[in-house]
């Protein structure tokens, strides 16, 4: 049985149980359910703070799980990412009252308050800086203001929060997240966890394209090709039409309307575009 951590609340856990919704997998429906099991997919599911995952499946309690990048690096436990998701981006990010630093040097001597400890420790030590690190469980932008710190790192999504307080970002990213799908550094992917790796593509795959369909003359298909390639190759097949063909090729979701503008220009019509409800590749 496959046992996944899932978080429980928190920035990635709306996106994180829509996308095993989608892949197929059971979810809860009240939110003071803890553990679920999936007897259709052999799974057992545990809601857990975001933070913790990390713990859990460094431990080797739990086959795998979904957190944030910069949680994983913060926890410093034995575990590895296998699968970036495409939801909950953020970069981690220094900011201060303007005038304070401009750059991660400037940081030598100073107070800085985060609630990843762990990641800011590490990268201050790759960096040669010398800084006191205060650890504070959230809304560190705070920290400043009551005089507790001169600089934070923390998470920045929209820059909402630091704008608020007055602060400015400075420096170079510490670091660029998002959720991903993580087990134990090395463990052997079972099957239920190879299953799951190979269902989670598939949404992502289903999010990321869409299936164009188009008639075109034969004469032109090797430009029509080239514009739409598809994954292995399109799908060409005869039209009931003499001189013309239909094509059926998977595109990118992004910018699939040039993409129609092109094959019109070269003469296809009837240029019908779906969604992909599912896919496994
Ligand atoms: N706008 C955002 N604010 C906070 N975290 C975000 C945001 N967007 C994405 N994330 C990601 O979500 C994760 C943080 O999740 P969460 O907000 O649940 O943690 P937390 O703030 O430590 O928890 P809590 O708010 O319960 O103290 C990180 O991986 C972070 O990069
Ligand atoms: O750039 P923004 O879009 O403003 O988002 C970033 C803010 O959101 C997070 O706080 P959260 O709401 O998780 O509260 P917390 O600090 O108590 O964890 C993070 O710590 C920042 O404060
Ligand atoms: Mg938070």
């Amino acid at each position: 049985m496959l046992r996944l951590a899932v978080p429980n609340k928190g920035a990635l856990s709306e996106a994180a149980q829509l996308m095993l919704k989608e892949a197929g997998y059971r979810i809860r429906s009240d939110r003071r359910e803890l553990v679920i099991t999936d007897p259709l997919n052999d799974c057992e599911l545990f809601f857990l703070r975001p933070r913790d995952i990390a713990v859990y499946v460094g431990e080797g309690s739990l086959d795998a799980g979904i957190t944030g990048r910069d949680m994983l690096i913060d926890s410093g436990a034995p575990v590895e990412e296998i699968l970036p998701l495409g939801f909950g981006a953020s970069t981690f990010r220094f900011a201060a009252k303007p005038g304070t630093a401009a750059e991660v040097g400037d940081l030598n001597g100073l107070r800085i308050a985060t609630s990843y400890a762990g990641l800011l420790g590490k990268y201050l030590a790759d960096q040669g800086v010398d800084a006191r690190v205060i650890k504070l469980d959230g809304a560190v932008e705070t920290a400043i203001r009551l005089g507790v710190a001169d600089a934070v790192a923390d998470v920045v999504e929209t820059g909402t929060t630091l704008r608020n307080m007055g602060l400015e970002i400075f420096g170079d990213p510490i670091m660029h997240s998002e959720g991903v799908l993580i087990q134990r550094s090395g463990a052997d992917q079972g099957g239920g966890l190879a299953q799951l790796l190979h269902r989670l593509k598939g949404v992502m795959v289903a999010r990321d394209y869409v299936m164009m369909d188009y008639d075109i003359r034969a004469e032109r298909i090797e430009e029509a090709i080239a514009l739409t390639p598809g994954m292995e190759g399109p799908t060409v097949s005869p039209l009931h039409r003499e001189g013309w063909v239909a094509v059926r090729a998977m595109v990118p979701r992004k910018g699939h309307q040039q993409v129609m503008d092109a094959l019109w220009d070269i003469g296809a019509r009837a240029i019908l575009v779906t969604d992909i409800y599912a896919a496994r590749l």
